[in-house]
């Protein structure tokens, strides 16, 4: 069933008036206000049925055919959105604009704001902890811009990047719920595979166009104040994303008031591969439990959590920031001013994202409240912070600025616990507006205004049976015997005449009428109007109290940096402009935090002598343990935080680079070996004599020869043409030949002891390399049968005793010099080898290449 011709004049004036609403928006789902629920038509109640799992009915027909329908009530609408956006789905809402009451034939409707899972800024659909991005691309000759924003935290940034590479690393790094694109052709499938993408039109990505409306939206004459005049690639990205921003948003945006150029140079490289490898916020597997995160978190407020994440996927090179970093967290750490800031922020909340609702009016009371707790903060916090030595923490104190007269102004303007909604009133306090007092005390006490009245009157003049009341139609009145009448006051005038009786008001009667009548509903506008003031004379000092709130978030982070550095024994990195790394007692701080048995700790010393590391070892004897605790304990160093290590002295580092198997990338449909070449061969072209690499045995994913042979001269080349630091395990004891005197090549291996049928790992990093594997006894405590083992054990025993592949020490040192003598790896001849060396690919046909394929399978 497709959905019936839009334009056919034989659809119901309801219809029609959905089919003008989803016009202009055909690609996203319209909510369309019918009552009490949101609905949904033909393809979008389809949709909308099988993602949310509501029922799809139908209502009537329009134009000859069935209507199908889905829907969901107003009240529960936030739930649903939630769920959407979630999938990456976009929503219109379309709104009832008249009266329905009021309105004769078909309400009004309008699409008053569009929701989208780049956009949101609604607390219940975000996540507290993780920064929500919308994000655009555009491209050039010589690379391309991106752009982001976080609209529920105010922020707005670009870069710029030249290659393909760098431009997935910041898309793996920002991880964007919302991505826009120039609707062309080739674009990579690492980018057009991510969710969120929505192509937009190229125009709308053109540099000069984009800086006119970014001049527009900030006010300006040009852009150098944001660094970005000669940067058109980022001026077309963030006039993308704003034009998007405000199609969508309907509404003015006060809050993005700067956009930041953020450099790549400042920041060490991460490739997408190394993030994932390294599981610095989610694991290969998707979860989020057991990553460096999850053991490095100890924020409170929600901000400070959103930082750290930020502060962990973007390692600065800035050794001066970094350094008052840690001198802020020894800071702490020696004050205990730390823990006490801590237990201050236990009643925070997520300052920086009330600034922006109320940049964009959508605060709620509570969300004043709350800010009202967190600027009341700011005094016990500066007086915290003010003897403190530190010059990041004297800064940040500055930056909390003073707020006395905000402070003042919400404590007397919002009573203490205000409802949720400002709908029913009740949440501006008592004493803040004459006015508002007057129509509350009018409305709450108007009967004891006319008993009072009536008591007046009576004794004024002298008329027992005088009587105040009230009737729908008169209003109020003061009511007289018809016998008694002639007595009324001049100043009484008649409002109505009934049988026994006469109705009068008087001018103070009148004037207590239209203040009463109206004195709910006055009360609620005025309460209303005050709201709105409110959110005025915040928004007046909105940039200097969003400062206050990344004060607030970094102080929050850099506490928690002390939790962590004294509940985990970590200490205070040293960085240095000399060369090298050196590590001592070492831990990795993910496994430490998940063993219950006691980690053991391990050294490391890299330099120009000693670039690097052949890593030999039993499996399970912990080798990647070893690698990646060196890389977390260089990342976290990077971040402002201690390390897990006695001491560290770390020398420059431009990048960090991986290749660590597991999680390959088959849902792309490269092969496992395919991605272990791709990630190396990127290794090779980009690592630097002040990169750190990590290379867990190379070469496993295919043959032994070609396996072994790869991984040889993948060590050769980043020892001696990259020259990078580099940790290279390997299960190949041929490399280990590689450690000549000279090579700036050192063995390292871990060991393990049998004892009896067990196999004790001691998972200490030695000098020099392993002398056995253990695969065997390892493959047995994995619960191999026993049957399968002792095969194996026999099949060792001949293939030592035919001796392949060749140990090591056969391998002399020119030997592996010299790439044209690799035969010494060789196996002997063999049939298949032969037969292959007879065959002339030029001369066969692809039936016959296959029949030959199938030929030698079985002379192996
Ligand atoms: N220094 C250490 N102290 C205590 N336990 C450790 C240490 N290093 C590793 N382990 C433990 O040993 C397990 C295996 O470590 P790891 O995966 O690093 O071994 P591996 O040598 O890389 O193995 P394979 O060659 O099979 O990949 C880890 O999960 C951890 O529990």
């Amino acid at each position: 069933m497709s959905t019936p011709d839009p334009n056919s004049p034989a659809h119901t004036p309801l219809m029609r008036q959905f089919f003008a609403a989803k016009a202009e928006h055909p690609d996203i789902l319209l909510f369309f206000r019918m009552g009490d629920f949101y609905e949904l038509f033909y393809d979008d109640a389809r949709k909308a049925a099988r993602l949310l799992d509501i029922t799809l009915t139908q209502r009537g027909a329009s134009a000859g055919s069935p209507i199908p329908m889905a829907g969901v009530p107003v009240h529960a609408m936030e739930g649903y959105l939630a769920r959407l956006v979630a999938l990456g789905e976009s929503v219109a809402i379309c709104e009832q604009i008249g009266d329905p009451a009021a309105s004769k034939g078909l309400v009004e409707r309008k699409v008053v704001r569009i929701v989208t899972p780049g956009t949101v800024t609604d607390e219940a659909l975000l996540q507290e902890r993780r920064d929500t991005l919308l994000l655009a691309v555009s491209r050039g000759r010589h690379g391309y811009g991106i752009a982001w924003a976080d609209l529920a935290g105010g922020r707005f940034l670009v870069s710029e990047v030249a290659t393909e590479d760098q431009l997935t690393a910041e898309l793996a790094r920002l991880d964007p719920a919302e991505i826009l694109l120039p609707d062309e052709d080739g674009w990579p499938t690492a980018v057009t595979a991510l969710p969120g993408l929505r192509r937009r039109p190229p125009w709308g990505f053109d540099a000069d166009a984009c800086r006119r409306q970014l001049l527009r939206f900030f006010a300006l004459h040009d852009l150098t104040g944001f660094g970005l005049e000669d940067k058109p690639l980022a001026i077309g990205a963030a006039g993308a994303l704003l034009a998007y921003v405000e199609e969508t948003q309907k509404q003015r945006l006060p809050h993005l008031t700067a956009i930041a150029f953020e450099s790549a140079d400042d920041g060490i490289a991460i490739n997408a591969a190394t993030r994932r490898h390294l599981e610095l916020d989610s694991r290969t597997d998707g979860r989020v439990e057991h990553t460096l995160l999850g053991v490095l978190d100890a924020s409170i407020s929600p901000m400070g959590g959103r930082l750290l994440r930020r502060w962990l996927n973007r390692p600065l090179r800035d050794r001066q920031v970094l350094g008052e970093r840690h001198h802020a967290v020894a800071t702490f750490i020696a004050s205990a001013a730390g823990d006490e800031l801590r237990e201050r922020f236990r009643g925070l909340g997520d300052v920086e994202r009330i600034l922006s609702r109320v940049a964009l009016r959508s605060a709620r009371p509570r969300d004043l409240s709350t800010l009202r707790d967190g600027l009341g903060m700011l005094p016990a916090l500066r007086a915290v912070l003010a003897p403190l030595d530190s010059p990041r923490l004297q800064a940040l104190a500055a930056e909390l600025g003073e707020h006395a007269g905000h402070a003042a102004l919400l404590a007397s303007a919002i009573i203490p616990q205000p409802p949720v909604l400002l709908r029913d009133g009740g949440v501006i306090a008592g004493g803040f507006d004459a006015e508002l007092d007057e129509l509350r005390t009018l409305s709450t006490n108007a009967d004891q205004f006319l008993v009072d009245l009536e008591a007046r009157e009576k004794a004024a003049t002298g008329i027992a049976t005088l009587k105040v009341g009230y009737n729908r139609v008169h209003g109020y009145f003061i009511e007289i015997s018809k016998g008694q009448s002639d007595r009324a006051p001049t100043h009484y005038t008649r409002r109505q005449t009934l049988t026994g009786a006469e109705r009068y008001i008087t001018e103070e009667l009148k004037a207590f009428e239209d203040k009463v009548l109206s004195a709910r509903e006055r009360s609620l506008a005025r309460e209303k109007l005050l709201y709105e003031q409110l959110l005025d004379a915040l928004n007046e000092q909105l940039e200097s109290l969003k400062r206050c709130a990344a004060a607030l978030a970094e102080l929050d982070v850099l506490a928690a940096f002390a939790e962590r550095a004294q509940a985990l024994d970590w200490s205070q990195p040293e960085l240095t402009d000399a060369p090298g790394l050196r590590i001592e007692r070492g831990r990795h701080p993910v496994v430490e935090a998940v063993r219950s048995e006691p980690f053991e700790p391990n050294d490391l010393v890299l330099d120009d002598g000693r670039r690097m590391l052949v890593i030999t070892g039993p499996n399970m004897g912990g080798k990647s343990t070893y690698m990646r605790q060196n890389a977390l304990i260089v990342l976290l160093a990077h971040v402002g935080s201690f390390v897990p290590a006695a001491r560290a002295v770390i020398g420059p580092i431009d990048r960090i680079l991986t290749r660590i198997g597991a999680g390959d990338d088959l849902a792309r449909g490269q092969s496992t070996f395919m991605v272990e070449m791709a990630e190396t061969s990127y290794i090779l072209h980009h690592a630097t004599a002040n990169s750190l690499v990590l290379m867990d045995e190379i070469g496993r994913g295919t043959s032994t020869y070609d396996g072994l042979a790869l991984a040889e001269a993948c060590a050769r080349h980043l020892a001696h043409a990259n020259r990078a630091y580099t940790l290279f395990a390997t299960h190949y004891f041929e490399l280990t030949a590689l450690a000549e005197p000279g090579s700036g090549i050192a063995n390292v291996h871990l060991d393990a002891i049998e004892h009896g049928d067990k196999l004790v790992f001691m998972h200490a990093v030695k000098d020099g390399p392993a002398n056995r594997s253990f695969g065997l006894q390892v493959a047995a405590l994995a619960g191999l049968p026993r049957t399968v083992v002792e095969q194996a054990r026999r099949t060792l025993v001949e293939l030592e005793q035919r001796g392949a592949p060749h140990a090591v020490a056969e391998m002399s040192p020119v030997a592996l010099e010299s790439p044209q003598q690799f035969g010494l790896f060789a196996p002997a001849p063999s049939p298949a080898l032969e037969a292959l060396a007879a065959i002339d690919p030029d001369e066969l046909t692809p039936k016959q290449a296959l029949e030959a394929l199938y030929r030698l399978k079985l002379l192996r």
